[in-house]
C-alpha cells in the first residue's frame, strides 16, 4: 500500500549495469542515493552519457536495478505504474491519431468511458491553448504545439509522478522558454512531482525546487543544491535576478568539473 509519510521516490545505494555486446558490464549508475519528496520539482543535470536517462527508466520501472533499491511511495518498484507519465525528447504521440484522440488515449486505455475521456481531454487541450486544433493530426502541428499535445497526454491521466527526459530540447528557444513557463503552469495545480533530466544547467534552476548534480559516468549524485528562487517564476525573468546567477556559478563550480573529468576521458579514449 502506497504511504504519503514515504517520500514520492527514493532511490537507495542504486547501481545498474548492462552487458554490452562484447559481453562486458558497463556499470551506468552506481550507489545512486536520490530522494524526491511529493509535489516537489527535481532536475538533474550531469555530463553526456553520466547515466540520467538510466536513472529515469529504474524509476519508471522500464529497467530494474542490479543493486540497491528504488521505491515509488514507499514500494519498491515492479513494472510500469499507471500513475508515472514520461515526457521525453521524441513526441510520444500516435500520428494517426488525432489531437483529441491522442488526449484522450490515456484516460481511455485505464478504463475511463468515451464521453468522460473526452471531456477530460478537451480541458487539457484548453489549458494547452490547443482547442481550435483538436482535429488536426499531428504532422499538422508545429515542434511546440506537438509537445503542447503530449503534455496534455500526459497530465490528463494526473500522474503523481512525472519523468521528463530532456523534453524541450528539440525546441528553438524561444518555444523553450515558453515551454517552460506552460509547464510550471501546468505542474503548479497537479501536486505531482516531477523528475526532469536536461543537460542545460539555466533550465534547469529556472525550473526546479533542487538541483541534484550527477558525476561523470557511472552516474552517482554529487551534490543538491536547493533553489531558493520565488515561485510563480517566468524563466525569461528568472534567469535575469542575481540570485539565478549566483546559483549559477555555484552549481557550474560542481557540474563543470564532471564535464571536464568526462571530456578527458573522452580524448583519452579517442
Ligand atoms: N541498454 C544499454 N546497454 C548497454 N549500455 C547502456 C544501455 N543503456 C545505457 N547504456 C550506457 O550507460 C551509460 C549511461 O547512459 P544514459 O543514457 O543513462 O546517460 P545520460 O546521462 O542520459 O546521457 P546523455 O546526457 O548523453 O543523454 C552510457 O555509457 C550508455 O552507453
Amino acid at each position: 500500500m502506497s504511504s504519503h509519510t514515504s517520500p514520492a521516490i527514493e532511490l537507495r545505494g542504486t547501481s545498474k549495469a548492462f552487458r554490452t555486446p562484447s559481453g562486458a558490464l558497463h556499470t551506468a549508475v552506481k550507489d545512486l542515493d536520490l530522494t524526491v519528496g511529493h509535489g516537489e520539482f527535481v532536475a538533474v543535470v550531469g555530463p553526456t552519457g553520466c547515466g540520467k536517462s538510466t536513472t529515469l527508466t529504474l524509476v519508471s520501472g522500464l529497467e530494474e536495478p542490479t543493486e540497491g533499491d528504488v521505491l515509488v511511495a514507499g514500494e519498491p518498484v515492479r513494472g510500469i505504474a499507471s500513475n508515472v507519465g514520461f515526457v521525453f525528447q521524441q513526441d510520444a504521440v500516435f500520428p494517426w491519431r488525432s489531437v483529441l484522440s491522442n488526449v484522450m488515449a490515456g484516460p481511455r486505455f485505464r478504463g475511463v468511458p468515451k464521453a468522460e475521456a473526452k471531456v477530460r481531454a478537451r480541458e487539457w487541450l484548453a489549458r494547452v491553448g490547443l482547442s481550435s486544433f483538436e482535429d488536426r493530426y499531428p504532422h499538422q502541428l508545429s515542434g511546440g504545439q506537438r509537445k503542447r499535445v503530449a503534455l496534455a497526454s500526459t497530465f490528463v491521466n494526473d500522474p503523481e509522478i512525472l519523468l521528463m527526459d530532456e523534453p524541450f530540447s528539440a525546441l528553438d528557444v524561444q518555444t523553450r522558454a515558453l515551454m517552460s513557463d506552460e509547464l510550471l503552469e501546468l505542474w503548479a495545480g497537479t501536486g505531482a512531482c516531477v523528475v526532469f533530466v536536461t543537460h542545460d544547467l539555466e533550465e534547469s534552476i529556472a525550473l526546479a525546487d533542487k538541483v541534484v548534480v550527477m558525476t561523470a559516468g557511472p552516474a552517482t549524485v554529487k551534490e543538491v543544491f536547493e533553489i531558493d528562487l520565488p515561485r510563480p517564476r517566468k524563466v525569461e525573468q528568472v534567469r535575469l535576478e542575481p540570485r539565478f546567477v549566483e546559483i549559477y556559478r555555484e552549481i557550474w563550480s560542481s557540474l563543470g568539473e564532471e564535464v571536464r573529468i568526462t571530456r578527458e576521458r573522452g580524448a583519452v579514449d579517442a
